[in-house]
């Protein structure tokens, strides 16, 4: 198993402050931001785009960025998103239309790929990609808000996709986002999982520090199981 990461969901941040608010949460212990692009089409909802990840950049901001795109179609924002900054890229392969190809033009624009499966999106859409992504990015509710609730079967298909990661051999990631608290990421973890968002279970806590600190060690006791 890899490092564990705590990505912070900015969905969750006070927008009107968020260069502050991510310089924070890097200083607080979160290792990754994670960046919500919704387009009110693949779902209901429409938040930001290469510009903002851009800005984040020239305000100084050094550490990776998870750019998740809920977005249809995915692959015309891609390059503009490299540009701007972004180190992760991951869609949803229902809305490619050739998900070989997107992963392969995330990674000529020199970003790194994953594939992100809805709670209802069987494994088995691994199949023929699983050797080629960077990352695999379990959603643990429904894409488009965040505040919703973790749901409880994500955890049967984390197990199941860190024994495909195991069976490759390769360093990549199982990420989860959706509901994950300081009370459930231990269980989380002891499915498999290294990579975990967190929108406003972080942003909403009075203490970042002290909430992305709790985090780490919940979910290295999870690891000991
Ligand atoms: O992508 C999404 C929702 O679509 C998430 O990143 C949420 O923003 C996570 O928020 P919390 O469930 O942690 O509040």
């Amino acid at each position: 198993m890899q490092k564990t990461v705590i990505a912070p969901s900015i969905l969750s941040a006070d927008f009107a402050r968020l260069g502050e608010e991510v310089a924070n949460i890097l200083k607080s212990g979160a290792d990754w931001i994670h960046f919500d692009v919704m387009d009110n089409h693949y779902v209901p909802n429409l938040t930001i785009g290469p510009m903002v990840c851009k800005a984040l950049r020239d305000y100084g901001i050094e550490a990776p960025i998870d750019v998740h795109l809920m977005v249809e179609p995915v692959d015309r924002i891609i390059p503009d998103f490299a540009k701007a900054g972004a180190t992760y890229i991951s869609f949803h392969p229902e809305a490619s239309k050739h998900v070989d190809r997107t992963i392969a033009l995330i990674k000529e624009h020199g970003c790194k790929a994953g594939v992100v499966l809805n709670p209802a999106t069987p494994v088995s859409v691994l199949e023929y990609i699983i050797d080629k992504v960077d990352l695999v990015l379990l959603m643990s509710v429904n894409p488009g808000f965040g505040g919703q609730s973790f749901i409880p079967s994500t955890l049967l298909k984390c197990q199941q996709v860190r024994e495909l990661i195991d069976q490759t051999g390769r360093d990549i990631r199982l990420e989860i986002d959706g509901g994950v608290k300081v009370d459930n990421i231990k269980e989380i973890a002891a499915c498999g999982v290294d990579t975990f968002v967190a929108g406003s279970a972080i942003f909403n806590a009075e203490d970042y520090q002290k909430t992305i600190t709790e985090m780490k060690a919940n979910a290295e006791k999870g690891y000991a199981q």
